[in-house]
């Protein structure tokens, strides 16, 4: 199981500093939607620069255009990049093939997607690198979480790895961790705590002991 820890709300400085607190304690670094809306892929650029050592993952939660999208995140230095499960068909083979082409992969992120069961059966036959349940900000707060969904992709999922993301926090990881997805995402329940080394920390000791 790995963890990610999950950047939304910062700027460059500030992510750095963020990853730096961390960086021994995660395996991938999530530039997210938020940060490349605001500083575009110089963010991903720049993140991989100083820190070569750990993976980073553009969230571009692609929608059309893939092959194109996929190829500019790649140039930038990332090594996995998002795409909607919610998207064409075409769209997410089109970013598969470009991922391969470029030595990357492809998470697609489920937030939204109303027939789980048979959306991840399909994309996972399209040779996607992971397939994440994901509870946005919004159903976060009204009390939502994906382990229902997790569970769901779980039985279903052949080939892809499987992720989770969604207002995960130290006191909610042990449940996740008991459902063995093979990525964990982190973004608030470390970014908005007093000591964020010592609960990435904490988290990464969870996650080592429930392997
Ligand atoms: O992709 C995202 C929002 O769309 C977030 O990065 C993801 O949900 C993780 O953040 P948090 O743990 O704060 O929910």
């Amino acid at each position: 199981m790995e963890l990610q820890l999950a950047l939304d709300l910062v700027n460059i400085p500030e992510a750095k500093k963020l990853v730096k607190e961390v960086e021994e304690y995660v395996d991938i670094v999530e530039i997210g939607t938020p940060v490349i809306i605001n500083e575009g892929l110089r963010a991903v650029k720049e993140i991989k620069q100083e820190f070569p050592h750990l993976k980073v993952l553009a969230d571009l939660k692609i929608m059309d255009a893939a092959a194109y999208e996929v190829m500019k995140a790649s140039e930038a230095g990332a090594d996995i990049i998002t795409i909607l499960g919610v998207a064409e068909d075409l769209s997410i083979k089109g970013a598969v093939e470009e991922a391969k082409k470029q030595g990357k992969k492809i998470l697609v992120d489920m937030i939204g997607v109303k027939n789980l069961e048979e959306r991840a059966k399909e994309v996972d036959e399209f040779g996607v690198d992971y397939i994440c349940v994901h509870t946005g900000y919004d159903l976060q707060a009204v009390g939502k979480n994906s382990l229902e969904d997790l569970a769901t992709i779980k039985r279903v999922v052949k080939n892809a790895k499987t992720a989770i993301a969604g207002g995960i926090k130290l006191n909610t990881l042990p449940e996740v961790i008991k459902a063995k997805p093979d990525l964990i995402i982190v973004g608030g329940g470390i970014t908005n705590q007093e000591d964020k080394r010592a609960v990435a920390a904490e988290m990464k000791k969870m996650i080592q002991q429930g392997e």
